[in-house]
């Protein structure tokens, strides 16, 4: 259970091909990060997921069933989105909004029982948005609404999660706690993200996308490289660990120019130990001797 597959998904919108041959795994309790630049198709393609949009061509399954197989009640009960920007709600207190999460296991015309009060509680808690319970969800700051959003997929109990970049709005303590917990649920999810240390950090498979198109997938530690990042982002990257928990780090260096790319080819495989704050400025200082090719 909790098994995400796509094959072939392609979409196109007035002629204009946003999603080309999409094959996407995510596998049970994984969290796969979907990277790349503005209007690669991480939302487009999340969006596919949720069913909320039909693809041109190919296939969405979760575990062996085809998306299109499934009642809409029978993905509300399993599948949580977190989108990037809601706007409704506005008349709703937050923790109405978080037992809209509940509304997939109600009948027509029943109310929350103890048991569903209780999920909502714990989602309320866990996301660190229960003292704010009785406030107007219009009134919220735009991460408050983020973890408002994450306790109302939480409160779903769902078998896998997809999430628009639920840490845009995020402070940095409410960033790690979001994709700690995350990966506590031990639940799959599909998270589109731009920073590319918390997907070192916190995914188990990534997913590049440019142009529509998948143009790398594996771990971290296969997809993460100088020259990936550039040409995907156009921007020069140094890569090293982090001393502490040798996880991968990412430091960007500056836009991608024929100096930098010399610059970090003097450096092998561009490791560079060391503070990752002196590594730029020597890599920043070095370049401005390199004769411009
Ligand atoms: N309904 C639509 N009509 C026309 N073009 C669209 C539509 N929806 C998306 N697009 C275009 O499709 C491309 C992919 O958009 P999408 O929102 O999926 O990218 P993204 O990778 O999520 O971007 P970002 O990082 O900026 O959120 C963009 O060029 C966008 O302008």
């Amino acid at each position: 259970m909790g098994h995400i597959t796509t094959a072939g998904i392609s979409w196109s919108i007035k002629g204009h091909r946003l999603l080309d041959a999409i094959d996407l795994q995510a596998h049970d309790r994984k969290i796969v990060g979907l990277l790349g630049p503005n209007g690669s198709g991480k939302t487009s393609l999340l969006r596919i997921l949720a069913g909320l949009r039909r693809p041109d061509s190919g296939s969405v399954r979760y575990d062996d069933t085809s998306l299109h197989d499934l009642s809409r009640r029978t993905i509300a009960r399993r599948l949580a989105v977190v989108e990037q920007d809601v706007s409704a709600h506005d008349p709703l207190s937050v923790r109405q909004v978080v037992e809209l999460g509940r509304t997939p296991f109600r009948g027509r015309f029943e109310g929350l029982t103890t048991n569903d009060q209780q999920i909502v509680d714990a989602a309320l808690e866990r996301t660190n948005i229960a003292d704010k319970q009785h406030r107007n969800w219009h009134t919220l700051s735009g991460g408050e609404k983020q973890r408002t959003q994450l306790a109302r997929a939480l409160a779903q109990q769902p078998h896998e999660i997809l999430l628009d970049e639920p840490t845009n709005h995020l402070d940095i303590r409410h960033q790690l706690e979001l994709l700690d917990l995350l990966g506590a649920l031990g639940v799959t999810c599909i998270i589109a993200l731009h920073d590319l240390n918390l997907a070192a950090r916190y995914c188990d498979h990534l997913v590049i996308l440019d142009h529509g198109q998948v143009i790398a997938a594996g771990e971290p530690e296969i997809v993460l490289t100088r020259e990936m990042i550039e040409s995907v982002y156009g921007v020069n990257v140094l890569i090293d660990r982090e001393p502490a928990t040798k996880i991968l780090r990412v430091t960007y260096v500056a836009p991608a120019t024929r100096s930098h790319v010399a610059v970090s080819a003097t450096h092998g495989d561009c490791l560079i130990a060391g503070s990752g704050a002196k590594s730029v400025v020597a890599a920043a200082d070095l370049s401005e001797q390199e004769p411009s090719a």
